[in-house]
């Protein structure tokens, strides 16, 4: 067994235990990164990346689909699963490339190849190859889709959603299983490519949203397009030859059977921290055996260990993995005088069509701190001006102001460019503008952005009335 001393360990080498890496050198420190599997990134290899580029073939296709209704025709549409795919996984290919070209670049002996595991608090070991004394550690090992038990052992047609990034051909249909992030991006892209699709939930959510009005406009504007089931549960299946037979029950009892070439499992991640050796760590652990942690520090307790990125599960979306990283990998190195780093105001956005976009704090939190204490402005898309004219008129944006200051608290949203409302919404949050500074701020003509002022609008006047007292507060329970 090889034996290794240095400053910093760090167990993973995905975005987060990248960019710790990075921060630990940075402070003068040893440090090495460990990594059992492939070097590339969840981000790049089989994650943001690709998922964008099979939006994207999708996007061009639906544009097709769309075009008649403006008049322009584009004749008999042909989609060739094999160039698509073929582009997915070489523009795949050219992205994990920048990431091996910055792996390359670090020195071999901060490298080591194997799955890490504590053997105490400040011990841990590689495979059989290395022991490692570390006077602290990072664990930065990601996350893991979950594969549900009565799913498991049917066969490879079951699949998670790694695998539709190796795919070299689109297959004739997919059964989705979750109305998740990934559920959605990956089953509305296929299915404007031409496969047959059909998404399962178990209950009635929809992305990240917890607004109960958002999400009903959000069920009801995805479900326009796509066979989306709602009340699901996934009573069993079976592999024959190259298709899965799945049984579904609905609420009401009724079984259902359907064939499919796949069934993709997309039913949420659970952050990696089971097979590490954690028992070993001292630390104190949550019910998901996850060590509690600090979020401004990402220190766990009092300790030399520091959690980031999907490991810890507070933000798992890539941009939080690298602000956590670096905060991570800056404490680890500056150990014990251990400080907070910046945090941004909480953004997600699902890249699905209407896209869907929560940022600040969302419908569920505001609810959880107690009513009535926040107003509700609202926009809906149906009729705004921009949209209407682009063809994209689906959607809703709610927005949350505090009563007393006006401050903007957050929005959640489905409708058209909702990646680029939410990062506007997400800067005013951040920078604690107030609904009345916002609406000062100047407003193009004809843009989507209007439908912004009109969320605004309808929040100041909801803001102007007051508090309601506990008694006349409308019931504000989020949705599922
Ligand atoms: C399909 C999909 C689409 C996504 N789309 C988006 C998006 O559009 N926007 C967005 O912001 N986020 C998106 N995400 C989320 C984003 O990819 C993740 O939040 C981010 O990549 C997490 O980075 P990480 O460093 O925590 O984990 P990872 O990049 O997964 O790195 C963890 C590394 O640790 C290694 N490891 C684990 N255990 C050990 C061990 N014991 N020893 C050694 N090594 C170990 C793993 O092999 C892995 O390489 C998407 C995710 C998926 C799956
Ligand atoms: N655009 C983005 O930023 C983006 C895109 C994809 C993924 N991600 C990240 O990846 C994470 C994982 O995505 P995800 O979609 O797998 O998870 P998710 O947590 O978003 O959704 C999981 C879905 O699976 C369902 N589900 C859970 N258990 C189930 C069961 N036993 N039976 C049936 N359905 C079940 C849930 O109801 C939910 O609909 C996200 O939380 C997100 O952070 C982000």
């Amino acid at each position: 067994m090889n034996k290794l001393h240095v400053d910093v360990a760090i167990i993973g080498t995905g975005t987060a235990g990248l960019a710790a890496y990075r921060a630990a050198r940075a402070q003068g420190k040893t440090a090495v990164v460990i990594e059992s599997g492939p070097y590339g990134t969840t981000c790049a290899r089989v994650g943001c990346m690709p998922s964008k580029l099979l939006i994207a073939a999708s996007e061009a296709a639906h544009m097709l689909a769309l075009a008649p209704a403006f008049g322009v025709h584009p004749g008999p549409v042909r989609i060739d699963g094999k160039a698509v795919m073929a582009r997915v996984r070489s523009e795949r290919d050219r992205f994990v490339g920048f990431v091996l070209e910055s792996v390359d670049n670090i020195p071999d002996q901060d490298k080591l190849r194997g799955h890490a595991r504590f053997t105490g608090p400040q011990s841990l070991q590689v495979d059989q190859h290395t022991a490692i004394e570390a006077a602290r550690v990072v664990i930065a090992s990601g996350s893991t889709p979950v594969m549900l038990p009565q799913l498991k052992d049917v066969g490879e047609r079951v699949i998670v959603s790694d695998a539709v990034f190796d795919w070299t051909d689109l297959p004739a249909s997919v059964a989705v299983i979750g109305t998740g992030v990934i559920g959605l991006e990956l089953g509305q892209a296929l299915h404007r490519l031409g496969v047959r699709v059909s998404v399962f939930a178990r209950g009635g959510s929809v992305a990240q949203l917890s607004d109960p009005e958002v999400l009903h406009v959000a069920g009801k504007a995805l479900g326009r397009e796509l066979d989306l089931r709602f009340q699901q549960l996934i009573v069993g299946a079976r592999q024959e030859n190259e298709e899965v037979v799945l049984t579904t029950r609905d609420a009401a009892g009724a079984e259902r059977t359907d064939r499919y070439a796949y069934v993709l499992v997309a039913a949420g991640r659970t952050p990696n921290v089971d097979r590490i050796g954690i028992e070993h760590a001292g630390l104190e652990l949550d019910e998901r055996g996850i060590p509690l942690f600090d979020a401004s520090t990402m220190q766990c307790g009092t300790s030399h260990i520091f959690i980031a990125g999907d490991a810890n599960n507070e933000r798992p979306v890539l941009p939080e993995a690298a602000d956590h990283g670096k905060i991570a990998g800056e404490n680890a190195g500056r150990y014990p005088d251990v400080r907070p780093g910046l945090r941004r105001t909480p953004l997600t956005i699902a890249f699905t069509e209407p896209q869907i976009a929560t940022l600040g704090e969302t419908y569920r939190e505001l609810c959880a701190q107690g009513k009535p204490k926040f107003a509700v402005g609202k926009v809906s898309f149906e009729n705004q001006g921009r949209s209407r004219v682009m063809l994209q008129n689906h959607g809703m944006l709610r927005v949350y102001g505090e009563y007393g200051t006006g401050r903007f608290l957050g929005a959640e949203m489905i409708g058209p460019r909702a990646e680029n409302l939410g990062h506007l919404l997400a800067w005013a949050c951040q920078a604690r503008l107030t609904v009345a500074q916002m609406l000062d701020m100047p407003f193009y003509h004809p843009v989507i952005e209007e439908g912004v002022r009109t969320a605004l609008r309808d929040l100041a006047l909801e803001l102007e009335k007051g508090a309601p007292r506990a008694s006349s507060a409308p019931d504000n329970t989020p949705g599922v």
